[in-house]
């Protein structure tokens, strides 16, 4: 069977094409447009072998970039596929479900009714996830699209975990809770360290730090997610490239009025000018902070100390939460690449039994790895995500039981 994984964020569209048969799974073709509705927009396409095209044009929304990218998969020069009539399914990541969705579904009328209301609660990033689906309705308009939700996998915290001290009559209108958000990552990357384990997920408690761009954190007990750094929106927890994380509430009034500015600009404010790249006005991007750490620059240190602090005390919560912790998980390109960050992290950590292996630890990219102690109470593993590889297993899955209906 084959898949094609979309992801439509506000100005990019990311793709796969995946080639599924029960036990195997390839990528067929892989990119990205940028830039969408903006000036200089381009599409960039890697194929199986490795080979990557840069196609700049004007595409001036997701329909144009969605035709452009099916466009480039089927051209006789970059192509992997011989006619769009090969894709037999298409999903979509989402990301707020609400409290509507717990588990990914078939997109049918109903559905996108039920997805539309969930826009208010995701203005930024729900718009472009329905132009994607409502693009491809008329592309390909027989083929069963899937959509996955990244608070799905969220909607079984309990509700001391997730409600806000706040008026209860904010959560009964308008719905204002904890979410959380990367939870596609955090059910893949936790499954996946029950299996390197060999152990029964049902009976671990796992602490998984998906840390991206964006970064949070869960707490996964017997397989369920019983709480997450990310809330409302995917503000909220740890420190991340550009987005403050937690903050207090009363700092961001202050601000507001200080500075005379509204809700829209408050949100660009710790939302895109925030984080690492507000604390050292250098970069959000970890190895740019790494190298200037190395060239002794101040502010990139205590943006790094404030960075990984932060994790090592949602940690700590976490453990608290869970009454002790099995595995602790990283994963996302800093969790995957950044030794010296998981280093620190774990630091100060051997109370509750977390002990990394410097010689298992250093330099471990993106590999699959215990890099614990031998002998260590809890197992500290490196487990790369894979979001787009759960998507397409979770399209063929619902797309297989159609079929058998
Ligand atoms: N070798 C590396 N060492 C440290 N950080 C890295 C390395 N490679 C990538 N990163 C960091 O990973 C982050 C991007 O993570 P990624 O999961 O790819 O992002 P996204 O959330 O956009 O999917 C960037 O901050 C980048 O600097
Ligand atoms: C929800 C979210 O934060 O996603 P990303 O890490 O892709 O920005
Ligand atoms: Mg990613």
């Amino acid at each position: 069977m084959k898949i094609l994984v979309m992801n439509c964020g506000s100005s990019s569209i990311k793709y796969q094409l995946f080639n599924m048969d029960s036990n195997n799974w390839s990528v067929m073709a892989k990119g990205g447009v940028e830039k969408v509705g903006l000036k200089g927009s381009f599409l960039k396409h890697e194929k199986e072998n490795g080979e990557k095209v840069l196609l700049e044009g004007e595409i001036m929304d997701h329909a144009t970039g969605i035709d452009y990218i099916l466009g480039v998969m089927t051209s006789e020069r970059h192509g992997c596929i011989k006619s769009l009539e090969e894709i037999d399914a298409v999903g979509h990541r989402v990301v707020h479900g609400g409290e509507t969705f717990n588990s990914s579904v078939f997109i049918t009328d109903e559905v996108i009714t039920k997805m539309k209301d969930c826009i208010e609660l995701a203005p930024l990033h729900n718009p472009p996830n329905l132009k994607g689906i409502f693009a491809i309705s008329s592309l390909l308009p027989h083929v069963p699209q899937v959509g996955v939700f990244d608070t799905a996998f969220h909607q079984t915290m309990p509700k001391h975990a997730y409600m806000y001290a706040i008026p209860n009559s904010l959560y009964k209108k308008y719905g204002v809770r904890r979410y959380g958000f990367h939870g596609t990552s955090h059910r893949y990357v936790s499954k996946r360290a029950a299996e390197i384990l060999n152990e029964d997920y049902a009976n671990l408690r796992i602490i998984s730090c998906h840390l991206g761009n964006g970064a949070s954190i869960a707490a996964i007990m017997g397989g369920k997610s019983i709480d997450t750094s990310m809330g409302f929106t995917p503000l909220e927890g740890l420190m991340m490239g550009t987005r403050s994380g937690d903050l207090d509430v009363g700092a961001v009034t202050y601000i507001m009025e200080k500075e005379m500015i509204g809700t829209k600009s408050a949100s660009v404010l710790f939302n895109k000018h925030s984080g690492m790249l507000g604390v050292t006005g250098i970069s959000s991007d970890m190895r740019e902070i790494e190298s200037a750490i190395e060239k002794g620059d101040e502010l990139a240190k205590i943006g790094m100390e404030m960075y990984t602090y932060r994790v090592k005390k949602y940690i700590g919560s976490y453990a608290a939460a869970m009454g002790g912790v099995d595995v602790v998980i990283f994963t996302g390109g800093v969790g995957e690449n950044g030794d010296d960050t998981r280093a620190s992290i774990c630091q100060g950590l051997e109370f509750i039994g977390v002990e990394v292996d410097p010689a298992k630890n250093k330099k471990l990219r993106s590999k699959e790895a215990v890099i614990s102690k031998d002998g260590a109470k809890v197992k500290v593993m490196v487990v790369p995500t894979n979001e787009e590889l759960v998507i397409a297993q979770d399209t063929m899955q619902i797309v297989e039981e159609l079929v058998r209906k």
